[in-house]
C-alpha cells in the first residue's frame, strides 16, 4: 500500500527477477544500540510491495558509553552488521541501504566526542558491502523521532491507507529524551501549540500535520539524575546523590553516559542539604515524599495541550518496560492501562520499598516519575488510556521502521 504512486517503475534499482528487498536500519539509543533488518516483498507486479519482516538484534551499553573510545563503539556496530551479512542474500548487498541515526545519548555528548563516533561508524559502514547513503551515519532530530514513531505505530496498525484513517497518538519514553506525537484534531491545537511543536510530514502521499515534541533530558535515565540533582553534573564522581525514592540502607553507584555516579537512600543520620527537596525530612521514603522530589522535575516544564487529555495514546519502550516489570501487563501480550494503574503501583512499589529490593531499586523513583510525567508533565486525566505495546504482527513499534519508508522513499527504491 505505502509506496503507492511514489516511485516510478523504471527506477527500481534491484534485479528484476527477485521479488524482495531490504533496508537496514540502526537505532543508537541512549541505553543500546539495535539493528533493524527489514524484508519487503512484491508479490506481483501489479501491487505495492509490502513489509514481509523484521530481524531485530540489540547490544548494550549505548554508542554513548564509548565517548572515550569511538573505535569500540563502532566496533559493536560492526558486530551487529555482520548480522545484516547472513540475512541478506549477496547479491543484494550492494542495493541494500545501511543507514545509523543516533538519539537522545548522542544529543548530549559534546560535538567533538558525538562526531568521532559517527566517523567511526561510518568508516565501518564504508567498509561493508552495502549501500551507504549520503548522510547514513547522523544524529537524528527530536522532531523526526516522534514523526517516526508514529508512522511506524499508525502504519503497522492499518491507519496510513483508506479514507476513514483514526491515528493514534504515541508516546516514547528513551533513556534520555521522550518524545509526544499526535494528529491534531482541534483548531485550537493548531493555534495554541509553539510553533516549533507542529510539523508538517510527507508520507504515502499524504501529508500529515502533527503536533509532536521531543523533550531532551526527560527520559528515565535522565530523569534518575535529575531527581537526584545530579544531572549534567559532569563532575559528579566521588558525591552521593539522595533520595526518598531509593532502599533507605543503599548506596551503589550507576554509570550513565560515561560519568559514574554514587546514590543512595534517604538515611537519618544524612544532612538536610543532601537530600533534594526542601520538602522532604531526613530519614523519609515512599511514595509521598518521592512525588515531590519528582515533581521538581516535571512541574511546568512540558507543554499540555487540553485536546489529549480525553483521547489514549500507544505507548513503547520505558513505559512498557516498566509496567511489564510490575506486572501490570503481560511482558509478551502488552495491555491497556490507566493513567492511574501507573500511580497506584508506584505507591505500592514506594511504600514497600523492601518487598521489591530484588528488583531494580530505582523501580519507586521510575514508576513514580512515569506517574508525574503523564500527570503533571502531559497533563494527562487518571483515566487516560494508554496503550501498551513492543510489536505489532511481529515488527517492532520502533521509529526505525517509519525512518526506512522515509530513506526508501528518498532513495527511489522500488519496484
Ligand atoms: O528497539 C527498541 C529500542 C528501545 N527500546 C526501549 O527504549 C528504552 C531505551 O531507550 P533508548 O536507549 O532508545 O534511549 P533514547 O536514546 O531514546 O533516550 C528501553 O526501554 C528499551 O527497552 C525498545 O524496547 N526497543
Ligand atoms: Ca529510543
Amino acid at each position: 500500500m505505502w509506496f503507492q504512486d511514489l516511485f516510478p517503475p523504471n527506477t527500481c534499482p534491484i534485479n528484476a527477477k527477485t521479488n524482495t528487498f531490504y533496508g537496514i536500519m540502526f537505532d543508537a539509543g541512549s541505553t543500546g544500540t539495535r539493528i533493524h533488518i527489514y524484508t519487503f516483498v512484491q508479490k506481483s507486479p501489479e501491487i505495492l510491495p509490502e513489509l514481509e519482516g523484521e530481524i531485530f538484534e540489540s547490544v548494550k551499553p549505548g554508542l554513548s558509553a564509548y565517548a572515550d573510545e569511538p573505535e569500540k563503539g563502532a566496533e559493536s556496530v560492526k558486530r551487529l552488521l555482520d548480522m545484516a551479512i547472513d540475512a541478506v542474500p549477496p547479491h543484494l548487498w550492494k542495493k541494500t541501504p545501511v543507514v545509523l541515526k543516533a538519539t537522545a545519548g548522542l544529543r548530549l555528548l559534546s560535538e567533538e566526542k558525538a562526531q568521532a563516533l559517527l566517523s567511526e561508524v561510518k568508516e565501518v559502514f564504508e567498509a561493508s558491502p552495502f549501500l551507504v547513503p549520503e548522510d547514513s551515519v547522523s544524529i537524528m532530530d527530536g522532531s523526526y523521532e516522534g514523526i517516526l514513531a508514529w508512522i511506524t505505530v499508525n502504519f503497522l496498525t492499518g491507519q496510513l491507507s483508506g479514507q476513514n484513517q483514526h491515528t493514534v497518538g504515541t508516546l516514547d519514553l528513551g533513556g534520555a529524551s521522550t518524545q509526544i506525537t499526535f494528529l491534531p484534531r482541534f483548531e485550537e491545537t493548531l493555534k495554541e501549540s509553539p510553533r516549533d511543536f507542529l510539523t508538517s510530514f510527507e508520507m504515502f502521499n499524504s501529508t500529515y500535520q502533527l503536533y509532536t515534541h521531543s523533550y531532551l533530558g526527560f527520559g528515565l535515565k535522565a530523569a534518575r539524575l535529575a531527581t537526584l540533582g545530579a544531572l549534567n553534573m559532569e563532575a559528579a564522581d566521588g558525591q552521593m546523590f539522595r533520595s526518598s525514592c531509593l532502599p533507605k540502607q543503599l548506596e551503589a553507584e550507576w554509570h550513565f553516559g560515561g560519568v559514574k555516579y554514587r546514590y543512595g537512600g534517604n538515611k537519618k543520620d544524612v544532612p538536610l542539604w543532601l537530600i533534594p527537596s526542601v520538602f522532604v525530612l531526613a530519614g523519609e521514603t515512599g511514595f509521598k515524599p518521592c512525588y515531590l522530589e519528582v515533581l521538581k522535575v516535571v512541574k511546568g516544564k512540558l507543554h499540555q495541550p487540553d485536546e489529549i487529555r480525553g483521547s489514549s495514546f500507544y505507548a513503547f519502550s520505558y513505559y512498557y518496560d516498566r509496567a511489564a516489570d510490575t506486572n501490570l501487563i503481560d511482558y509478551e501480550q502488552g495491555g491497556v492501562l490507566e493513567v492511574r494503574d501507573f500511580e497506584r503501583k508506584a505507591k505500592e512499589v514506594c511504600d514497600n520499598m523492601e518487598r521489591f529490593s530484588s528488583a531494580s531499586p530505582f523501580l519507586c523513583m521510575d514508576l513514580t516519575y512515569i506517574t508525574a510525567l503523564l500527570k503533571e508533565g502531559f497533563g494527562f486525566r487518571d483515566n487516560t488510556l494508554l496503550k501498551l505495546t513492543k510489536k505489532v504482527n511481529n515488527i517492532e513499534t520502533s521509529w526505525t521502521l517509519g525512518a526506512t519508508f522515509h530513506l526508501l522513499q528518498s532513495l527511489g527504491i522500488t519496484y
